[in-house]
């Protein structure tokens, strides 16, 4: 142990299990290329969302829902959709039943229909799929060593026979058939021995007569997670490496997530020579779930290469999931989760400020719209608009938050462009008025904390009345009524000159630090803002205004750090 590491055993009875390499024989390692490879373009994807995903529902899908479900499937672009087990349920058979009715399934789609490899579910499968234009019959079987023994109670010779023998009948079903195509899954690929899964497969191959031109579909299961990514990766290019007639074999694979790397599992496995990958949206499916669909299709998009499926609309697609599956999506869930594109946290939303506003002007340097622009904004690994989300939720601020996010927000929503000394003071305030309570604080309650703090402190403020108005060339002068009665009257070169002479006459001191303005192109009331930074009677303040221009939001805005002032001394006398 390290002097540095501290932990000590936990207790835990770690020694009742096995790694994967005493559970399973592993394929030579000598063998692989998959470590280098890259992603170039996206597998044919096959959502089991009404069969794997469907079977793991506390409630499962009504014909409603179902329909819905596959509605939605369609629509994203799905071409083959796993539709259900048609002999388990009569809800599954008679959905199958409705694909199959004249002008229900779409041209270009391929419904996959599942099935157990006993006589009684194939001959009820093929009852369902009557009419049915094309389709591809699913049959699986558990082929690793302790399904084979504890649950099928068959060696591997009487499992193969057994397997061949439903084979062999799926093919004559499917006789004088020529839309039916096959595919086969040793459920527990990742158990079995790496001879054992091969052999099944190649005698399946031979006895469907597998052809470039009516492929089969070898689908390697993991069924359970049983190993880090790599191991199953190294499983399937064995598999890609042996397969007989591989060009007329369809590699697939269905990870499941018991470890929470089913995606990692399968983008290995694409790496190393998978062409098909079965999932659900959201990762819906038996204990953690089957392989996410959304997640892998959208890794891809971030690396470039087109998922050739509509994500667009993503909360859209969210919403009919949740509706489906009677399941919410984790507000952390990769790209789609409520808070995935959101930053609370001081220096990301700064970042994410400064990246926005340089892929803007980006965009328009290139001349192409902002949703063409290459995408580099720090802390953002997808443009939220790709999938239909705006940037309002980008930035939300809460006691974590500094001033850039503070700033991102007032000029997002409010078009105000802080001066960097008043971001910094402002967010002194915002940390004050979330400090206290640990709440985020929205854009909106932002707007009425600025507004208190710059725009209208000490209302309804010392003057009663004022005027400023050119006194000749070069020369303002600004007269006004203080609420206890007394007259102001001042001169200067400028608005602002005139009105710290004239309190200056009053007595009270007035040093203008700083100022800034600019028109306002949103839908905050004015024309044009302006930010004084002013030393009145000793301190420095900062005052905000709205007025028809800027110089006029000017006197404004240094009249509200005299009312903040004198609020403030009326305040520490009374
Ligand atoms: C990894 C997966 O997702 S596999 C898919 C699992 N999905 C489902 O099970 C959902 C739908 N299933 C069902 O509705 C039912 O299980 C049915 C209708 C298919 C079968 O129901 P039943 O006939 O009552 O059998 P039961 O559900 O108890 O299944 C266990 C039997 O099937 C056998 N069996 C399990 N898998 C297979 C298979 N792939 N091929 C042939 N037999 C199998 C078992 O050995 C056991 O046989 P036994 O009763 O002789 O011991
Ligand atoms: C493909 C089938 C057999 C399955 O759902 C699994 O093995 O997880
Ligand atoms: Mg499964």
């Amino acid at each position: 142990m390290h002097p540095w590491n501290r932990q000590r055993p936990s207790g835990m009875p770690s020694h009742r299990y096995r790694p994967a390499h005493e559970r399973v024989e592993l394929p030579l390692a000598a063998e692989r290329s998959w470590p280098s490879r890259r992603l170039t373009h996206a597998p044919l994807w096959v959502p089991v969302d009404l069969r794997d995903g469907n079977q793991a529902l506390a409630e499962p899908m009504d014909p409603a829902r179902k329909r819905t479900m596959f509605a939605l499937l369609t629509r994203m672009g799905f071409k083959e959709i796993e539709v259900g087990y048609p002999s388990s349920s009569r809800l599954d058979f008679d959905f199958v039943r409705e694909l199959a009715a004249p002008g229900a399934l779409p041209e270009d789609v391929t419904p996959v229909v599942f099935t157990a490899a006993r006589a009684d579910l194939i001959e009820r499968t093929f009852a369902a799929m009557e009419g049915l234009p094309r389709a591809v019959v699913h049959l699986y079987t558990a082929t690793a060593p302790t399904w084979r023994d504890v649950v099928l109670g068959h060696d591997r010779r009487e499992l193969r026979a057994l397997i061949l023998d439903a084979a062999g009948r799926i093919a004559r079903l499917a006789e004088g058939r020529p839309g039916v195509r096959f595919e086969f899954s040793p459920e527990v690929f990742n158990l079995t021995e790496p001879d054992y899964a091969l052999e099944v497969c190649n005698d399946l191959t031979a006895l469907w007569d597998a052809a470039p031109d009516r492929p089969v579909i070898h689908n390697l299961p993991a069924t359970v997670e049983i190993s880090t990514p790599n191991v199953y990766a190294d499983q399937i290019e064995y598999m890609h490496r042996h397969l007989d007639r591989r060009d007329a074999v369809i590699l697939s694979v269905h990870p499941h997530n018991d470890r929470g790397t089913g995606v990692a599992c399968a983008e290995l496995a694409l790496l190393a020579g998978a062409q098909r990958v079965e999932g659900c949206l959201f990762g819906n499916g038996e204990r953690t779930g089957n392989v996410d669909l959304v997640t892998l299709a959208l890794n891809l998009h971030t690396q470039g290469v087109d998922p050739m499926i509509d994500f667009s609309d993503l909360d859209g697609i969210r919403r009919v999931v949740e509706h489906c599956n009677r399941l919410p999506v984790p507000d952390r869930h990769p790209y789609a989760g409520d808070l995935v594109h959101t930053a609370f946290s001081g220096t990301h939303q700064d970042a994410i400020g400064k990246g926005l506003a340089r892929h803007a002007k980006r965009a328009a340097d290139l001349g192409v719209p902002p949703e063409q622009a290459p995408w580099d904004v720090p802390y953002l690994p997808i443009d939220p608009a790709d999938v239909g989300r705006d940037y309002q939720a980008v930035i939300r601020v809460n006691s974590q938050s500094g001033k850039g996010g503070i700033a991102y927000l007032l000029r997002s929503r409010y078009g105000l462009e802080l001066p960097r000394r008043l971001q910094i003071d402002f967010a002194a305030v915002v940390q004050r008025a979330t400090d206290g309570s640990g709440e985020e604080i929205t854009a909106e309650e932002l707007w009425d904390l600025f507004r208190a703090a710059y725009v209208t402190p000490g209302e309804p403020g010392a003057l009663a009345e004022w005027t400023t108005a050119p006194a000749g060339p070069g020369e303002h002068v600004f007269t006004g009524t203080l609420r206890s009665g007394r007259r102001l009257h001042g001169t200067g070169d400028g608005p602002l000159p005139a009105l710290t002479a004239a309190l200056a006459a009053d007595g009270l001191d007035v040093e203008i630090l700083g100022h800034a303005g600019h028109t306002l192109g949103t839908d905050a009331a004015g024309e044009a803002v302006a930010y004084v930074e002013a030393r009145v009677a000793g301190r420095t303040r900062w005052g905000v205004a709205l007025g028809t221009s800027v110089p006029a939001a000017s006197v404004h805005a240094a009249l509200s750090t005299v009312n903040a002032a004198l609020a403030a001394r009326s305040g520490a006398s009374g």
